[in-house]
């Protein structure tokens, strides 16, 4: 089954193409990873996922809906289909555990309890079990986006779309975040789409890399392809070889 299907997609801002003609099929349980330069259309592809942003042309299929018909219920999709954000979006003005219990709460109808056992779990799984009470501002950017992660797991998802989640992260926060993003590929079976520059976090987990440039995929390949000795197109090359070292 595919969790993603994207078939010659057009989006537009005003009269802007953002994404050009974009095929794209994501299975269950893939580990995808989106790279290309700055403005190439990677956040746009992944906002339209869960219906943050409309597409003009085509369709695009996400678990089982269709979200170019106007009358789907772009609420459905997020139940089961996560995001996490460069800037966390959590909710300053509520408590760490109170962040994460509060979509199953509502959402979901989860009975109190067990929304809290589960919260507290995924508190652990994150490492922060001693954040429950903490307000987000006590915590580090990347303390943060570990809650972050953890608020979309409680959801419990088939799906989850990263958004540059480690960019705005001071570089020694980056790997503990990163760790959380690992386990998760590899110890369950989430469906996951993530924008990233982290070369490592897609060599280490993810099953495909792709390249987009200007609004287009150019490239679609299993991770050892395109790390492997004849990588890619030449944009790709010339784009990896500017982020290595990143
Ligand atoms: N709301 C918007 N209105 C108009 N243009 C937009 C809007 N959002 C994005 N764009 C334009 O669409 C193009 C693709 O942007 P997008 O954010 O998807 O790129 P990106 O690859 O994610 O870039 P970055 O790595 O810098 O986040 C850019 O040229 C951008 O300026």
């Amino acid at each position: 089954m595919s969790m993603i299907e994207f078939h010659n997609v057009q989006k537009y801002y005003g009269k802007f193409h953002a994404l050009k003609d974009i095929n794209l099929t994501i299975d269950d349980g893939e580990t995808v990873v989106l790279i290309g330069p700055s403005g190439s259309g990677k956040s746009s592809l992944i906002r339209t996922v869960n219906g943050l942003d409309p597409i003009r042309d085509g369709q695009l299929i996400v678990n089982g809906f269709d979200l170019a018909d106007k009358k789907t219920n772009v609420n459905l999709i997020r139940k089961d289909v996560g995001m996490v954000f460069q800037h966390f979006n959590l909710y300053n003005n509520k408590s760490v555990i109170e962040n994460i219990m509060l979509a199953p709460r509502i959402v979901l109808k989860r009975p109190e309890e067990e929304n809290r056992e589960l919260a507290m779990k995924l508190l652990d799984k994150v490492g922060l079990a001693n954040k429950a009470e903490s307000m987000p501002a006590q915590l580090s950017g990347g303390q943060k986006q570990r809650i972050a992660i953890a608020r979309s797991l409680a959801m419990k998802p088939k799906c989850l779309l990263f958004d540059e989640p480690t960019s705005a992260l001071d570089p020694e926060m980056i790997d503990d975040v990163l760790d959380v993003m690992k386990d998760i590929a590899k110890n369950s079976n989430m469906t996951m789409l993530v924008v990233t520059h982290e070369m490592g976090f897609a060599r280490a987990v993810a099953d495909r890399v792709i390249f987009m440039a200007d609004g287009r995929i150019l490239e679609d390949d299993s991770t050892e392809k395109f790390f492997g000795d004849q990588p890619s197109t030449e944009r790709a090359r010339e784009f990896m070889s500017k982020i290595s070292g990143h």
